[in-house]
């Protein structure tokens, strides 16, 4: 069984961790009827905060998290590092010592927030019963908990990849509330592409036997095969060919022998045993239908959606300071789809870059790229 870290046993860890910086919290945002027709009689949000919200109420950043990541962007008082240490933090490029920053895990997650293993008003777990949930959903929900955290706008709004749509769809739909906005390796709109990437790992969890329609809370076994080939698929999207190749090349792992023996299964190649090393880094981690329902989301992701045109779409971002961000060698969110994004702006910017080699995951481990970018634009040095 994979061992899904609950909101509890969080809870429980920082309880002895003292300070409030990076501490997991959870706040009810109340009833929500989803954009195509679902509904939840109660949304329950999980977030942590760094740093202190200012008398005036100037200084709040929010960072929006990418499909697998979570509310912990930093350390802070907490036991564990951040997904973005280094990136947000004293001192970092979005500091902590001058900015109130909150990171909010998105419903539908299974990191505190409400999802599809979270228990029904009959304590059972919705499962297949779960919404269909899209990026417009979450930032409504999350501006519901911006209000009552008592914070009317904010400073800056940011985020990569799946992070980057929250973080754009925030701004387009309540322009008054964000002040600048940063969108990294993301997009306007998933491409067709992306949606076939997607869909095949959709697809590796649905076709698991263990899946049961998403029903298998409970069961002896979960669909970890599919959601292992899911993240396989995707982290090969991750990377860019050359990281791969420089890394691994055709080595084979350490006392296999990917050709084939007489006596026994074929053995790998080290790259394959990477793969499978980082499939079951996330299968103990997540849970296979909260990674369908926030998948299917960034399908579903169309900022232009209920607008005449993209264009009007990111007219609205008329009075907002918007840094748009690719990485260089990103064959998932190709550095032209940031340049589209960028470009159809009412006033057009340029794109920054970050320069990697590892492909899409660079918004991630490279982030500290845009340190001059981003204090010079967004946080005023
Ligand atoms: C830091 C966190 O909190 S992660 C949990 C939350 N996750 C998120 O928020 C999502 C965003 N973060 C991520 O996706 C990732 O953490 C990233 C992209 C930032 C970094 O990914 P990583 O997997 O750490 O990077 P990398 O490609 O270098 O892989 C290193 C791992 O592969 C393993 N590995 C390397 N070569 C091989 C091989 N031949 N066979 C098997 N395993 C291998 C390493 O031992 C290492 O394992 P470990 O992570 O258990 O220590
Ligand atoms: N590695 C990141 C990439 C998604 O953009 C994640 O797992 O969330």
């Amino acid at each position: 069984m994979p061992s899904i870290v609950t909101t509890e046993d969080t809870l429980r860890a920082e309880e002895l961790a003292g300070g409030q910086d990076g501490i997991l919290r959870r706040s009810s945002v109340g009833e929500y009827h989803f954009e195509f027709g679902g509904y939840l009689p109660d949304v329950v949000l999980a977030y942590e905060t760094w740093g202190k919200l200012a008398a005036d109420g100037s200084n709040a950043v929010l960072v929006m998290h990418a499909l697998t990541g979570d509310a912990h962007v930093a350390q802070g008082d907490s036991h564990s590092a951040g997904w973005w240490e280094g990136f947000v933090g004293p001192g970092a490029t979005v500091d902590t010592n001058e900015y109130f920053v909150v990171s909010i895990n998105m419903v539908g997650g299974c990191n505190g927030s409400t999802g599809p293993s979270s228990l029904d008003e009959q304590d059972l777990p919705y499962g297949s019963r779960f919404p269909f949930v899209t990026i417009k959903d979450s930032v409504r929900l999350e501006a519901r908990l911006a209000k009552q955290l008592g914070i009317e706008s904010w400073h800056a709004v940011i985020g990569g990849s799946m992070g980057g749509a929250r973080a754009l769809e925030y701004a387009v739909e309540f322009p008054e509330q964000v002040k600048n906005l940063v969108v990294m390796a993301s997009s306007a709109q998933a491409t067709a592409e992306q949606i076939a990437f997607a869909q095949v790992q959709t697809q590796s969890i649905r076709l698991d036997p263990h899946f049961c329609n998403g029903d298998y809370y409970g069961n002896d076994a979960r669909p970890d095969a599919g959601l292992g080939l899911a993240r396989r698929l995707a982290h090969i999207t991750y990377r860019s060919e050359a990281e791969l190749e420089t890394r691994f090349s055709r080595n084979p792992q350490d006392g296999e022998k990917p050709t084939g023996q007489l006596d026994g299964p074929r053995g790998r190649y080290q790259v394959e045993s990477y793969l499978d090393h980082q499939a079951s880094k996330l299968v103990n981690r997540f849970d296979a239908n909260s990674y369908l329902v926030l998948t299917e989301a960034l399908m579903s992701h169309d900022v232009a959606r209920g607008h005449e045109s993209l264009e009007a779409a990111l007219a609205r971002l008329e009075k907002v300071n918007v840094v748009v961000a690719a990485v260089t060698t990103d064959r998932l969110y190709f550095p032209e789809q940031s340049v589209k994004l960028a470009s159809s702006l009412a006033k057009p910017k340029p794109v920054h870059y970050i320069d990697s080699p590892i492909g899409h995951d660079g918004f991630l481990t490279d982030a500290t790229q845009l340190d001059g970018v981003l204090r010079t634009l967004v946080f005023g040095d």
